[in-house]
């Protein structure tokens, strides 16, 4: 279940090792400076390949965020490499994020805007997005008549009108209630499993990382390390409450706890 690390490196650019849509080398990052310096992030290794489905858990502060930021290329390393295969991906947020003043389908609409698609082929696209998230009949609506999860939807939508290969998810469920969430998970899955993008998606909930990963990645806290991977080899679609799942949780939150005991 457990891979050994550092990971061997695959070329991006090679057509004969599995494509890769993510990689980072020894990527370091110290926020501040001098005496005061936080190393967030230390010598991180790992790839993501192509159309595969990666969370990443740790303790509060083990550097999910600042690793996710320098994936979506918000920030730069200290030191080593992120290699992005692709277009610059798309982000998505804990928090909607959407646009108060503009209607579900307008917020769905700005990348595409912003990308110069004709008003024809941008209103073909939102009604196409609208569809795949189950909101076709709230295109008219604005982000305060919504609930978190439609808005989530929403923004999920807005995610994906960017055309980005590489979906980075910043526990972009933890504010929604379990039945929600539940919900959002086999949608999420089935929509990853229809478009075959990559995604990364950083959650504190372990349980959530099996239900949904193809591998789970275990950061260690101060300085946020590396520290397991787990190859979730579960049948799809899987049930968070289900046994299988609640035992592989178990295991890694066992190594969580030993990571964090380690760090204290
Ligand atoms: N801009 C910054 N300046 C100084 N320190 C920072 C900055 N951003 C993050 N840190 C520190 O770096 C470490 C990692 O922070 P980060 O937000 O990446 O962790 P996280 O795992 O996402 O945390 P959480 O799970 O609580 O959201 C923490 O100790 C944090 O205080």
């Amino acid at each position: 279940m457990s891979a050994a690390l550092p990971h061997a490196p695959l070329s991006l650019l090679s057509p004969s090792s599995t494509p890769v849509a993510l990689r980072l080398d020894g990527v370091t990052k110290r926020h501040g400076a001098g005496g005061d310096a936080v190393v967030a992030l230390d010598t991180m290794s790992f790839t993501v390949k192509k159309g595969e489905f990666v969370c990443v858990v740790g303790a509060s502060g083990c550097g999910k965020s600042t690793m996710l930021n320098l994936v979506a290329g918000l920030d730069t390393p200290s030191a080593g490499k992120v290699t992005v295969a692709g277009e610059r991906p798309a982000l998505m947020f804990q928090e909607s994020a959407l646009f108060p003043w503009l209607s579900v389908e307008e917020n769905v609409a700005f990348p595409l805007q912003m990308q110069g698609l004709s008003r024809k082929a941008r209103a073909a696209r939102v009604a196409e997005l609208l569809r795949l998230v189950h909101l076709e009949k709230f295109a008219h609506r604005r982000p305060h008549e919504l609930s978190g999860g439609m808005k989530q939807r929403v923004a999920l939508a807005r995610a994906l009108a960017q055309q980005a290969e590489l979906l980075l998810m910043d526990e972009p469920f933890a504010a929604l209630d379990a039945m929600m969430r539940d919900h959002l998970h086999s949608e999420l899955e089935a929509l990853w499993q229809k478009t075959g993008l990559t995604v990364v998606f950083v959650t504190h909930n372990v349980r959530e990382a099996v239900r949904l990963g193809d591998r789970v990645l275990l950061l260690s806290s101060r300085p946020g390390r590396l520290v397991a991977e787990y190859q979730v080899d579960l049948d799809r679609p899987r049930r968070i409450e289900s046994p299988e799942v609640a035992r592989m949780a178990r295991t890694i939150t066992d190594r969580l706890l030993e990571a964090a005991r380690a760090a204290a």
